[in-house]
């Protein structure tokens, strides 16, 4: 493409050969229906692909679009598997400083009443019937102190939050009562009843069920478990996830030289995956060695492992032929989507799945989006945010049969189709927002494209708790 591609035509990698084929044959007819190859094929039962020149690229093309899922089915399918009872872990006890962005495995019921006991809600004078009052020369009520009866006529100073003597009536706010020559203390103003005092139980009663069981674990449920006598709350844990970064041609540092490049996906993926509500074990940098991805695969402990590169069918692409080896279940075998098509989802052991990512650095970020986010956000029982569309300010083309996943920057009420969308570059999403979900054919000026959030954005739905 154009250095520099706008985002408005198509770029040339989008369109493999056969699909140019099927263009110019078709004459852009409409996205054909979705292959119903259903999920949870054997990796095993796909034949290896054909290293042939050519005639081995259109078999493998061919067998691609074949077996390629419809976007959205995808992200369904990749939920769908994080929700099969091997797949889901046991409810765990974590302290308070832990459990933030986690789900409540069981409800938030009250261990205490709230308040507690009998609070002032201002700083001023704890007093006992009609004013004027004489005021008890024992210094201010504050924390934790068990205060003597006040008698009809007295008052006592008292700060806010203190336990409230017994027989008080009300508390006077320091800035409503004023001390006459005598040291006898007069209300400025009319006062009520019970004014000023926050009875015990007015927010809760102990037992009584705070939040539901699914609720997501936020600052403010920190706060009110803290306050209801909680020190650790049960969740559902967050998945755990290996990210294997495979690929010879990668460095770790520096600028790339003499044919290698940075690997971007090491630093990108593991903050990315926390922001998704995962715990990422570890990053491996495995270079292009079957047996080291066979081990590794073979060896980990992971709710999810991520590979980055070798998903499609060249000589160096290790991920198909080491699921095939461990005979994994294929739920996921490339997804009608640019960029990112060559993207899997393997079930690996009953409570494990593999997301093969392609290298690719933006289409690694789809396949994260299409596949890792649904899977995660299932394993952490975490709720699916409303899905909302803007409208957007420019025209995108779109793929004749495939999604496109479009970088795009959120000013107003409008969604900006950015430049440096290309599969291989990562400044578009970088300067982005969000992506825009522009289904086959394209989107024109003004239509509305549904939005998927990145965990840090600030603008529309989700939060990023990590
Ligand atoms: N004959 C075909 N070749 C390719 C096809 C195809 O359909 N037929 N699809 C292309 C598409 S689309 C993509 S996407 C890539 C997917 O390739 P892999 O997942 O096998 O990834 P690699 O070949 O290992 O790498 C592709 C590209 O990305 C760079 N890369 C890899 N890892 C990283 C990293 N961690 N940081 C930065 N860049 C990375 C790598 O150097 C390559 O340039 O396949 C196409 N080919
Ligand atoms: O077009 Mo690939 O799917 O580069 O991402």
């Amino acid at each position: 493409m154009t250095p520099g591609g706008t985002g408005q035509g198509l770029d040339a990698e989008d369109l493999d050969v056969e699909e140019a084929l099927a263009l110019v044959k078709d004459g852009n007819s409409p996205a054909r229906p979705t292959g119903d190859h259903g999920p949870g094929r054997r990796a095993s039962e796909a034949a290896p692909p054909s290293h042939t020149p050519e005639t081995g690229r259109r078999a493998a093309a061919q067998e691609h679009r074949h077996r390629a899922t419809a976007w959205p089915e995808a992200r369904a399918i990749a939920a769908r598997a994080a929700r099969s009872r091997a797949a889901r872990r046991a409810p765990v006890s974590v302290t308070l400083g832990d459990a933030l962005g986690l789900v409540l495995a069981a409800p938030l019921t009250a261990l205490t009443d709230l308040p507690s006991f009998d609070t002032s809600a201002m700083d001023g004078w704890a007093v006992a019937g009609p004013g004027p009052w004489h005021v008890r020369d024992e210094g201010v009520l504050a924390g934790s102190a068990s205060p003597a009866p006040l008698a009809d006529g007295e008052a006592v100073r008292i700060a806010t939050g203190a336990r409230i003597p017994p027989d008080t009536t009300a508390v006077l706010r320091s800035e409503h009562g004023r001390t006459d020559a005598n040291d006898r203390l007069h209300p400025t103003r009319e006062m009520q009843h019970g004014q000023d005092i926050r009875p015990r139980g007015q927010e809760c009663r102990s037992g009584d069920q705070l939040l539901l069981a699914g609720a997501v674990v936020t600052p403010a449920v920190l706060g009110l478990a803290a306050a209801a006598g909680y020190d650790t709350l049960t969740a559902v844990p967050r998945p755990r996830v290996e990210v294997l970064v495979l690929g010879d041609e990668l460095l770790a540092e520096g600028r790339p030289r003499d044919g290698l490049i940075r690997d971007a996906l090491g630093p990108m993926l593991p903050p990315w995956l926390r922001g998704l509500g995962a715990d990422v074990i570890a990053v491996r940098r495995l270079g292009d060695d079957a047996k080291a991805l066979h081990k590794a695969v073979t060896g980990s402990g992971a709710d999810l492992i991520v590979t980055t590169g070798g998903t499609a069918a060249g000589p160096v692409d290790h991920v198909h032929p080491t699921l095939r080896r461990i005979d994994a279940e294929l739920l996921v075998d490339g997804v009608k989507v640019r960029p990112g098509h060559p993207m899997l989802l393997a079930r690996t052991k009953d409570d494990q799945h593999l997301v093969g990512l392609p290298g690719n650095p933006l289409a690694a970020v789809s396949g994260l989006l299409t596949l890792a986010e649904p899977l995660l956000r299932a394993l952490a029982a975490r709720p699916a945010p409303e899905p909302y569309a803007l409208p957007l300010r420019d025209t995108v083309h779109g793929h004749p049969h495939d999604t496109r996943l479009v970088p795009v920057s959120l000013r107003g009420d409008h969604a900006v189709p950015l430049h440096y969308n290309g599969p291989a570059m990562l400044r578009g999403i970088a300067a982005a927002d969000a992506l825009a979900v522009v289904p086959p054919g394209g989107a024109r000026a003004g239509q509305e494209a549904e939005l998927l959030d990145l965990p840090w954005a600030t603008a529309g739905v989700g939060a990023c708790f990590t």
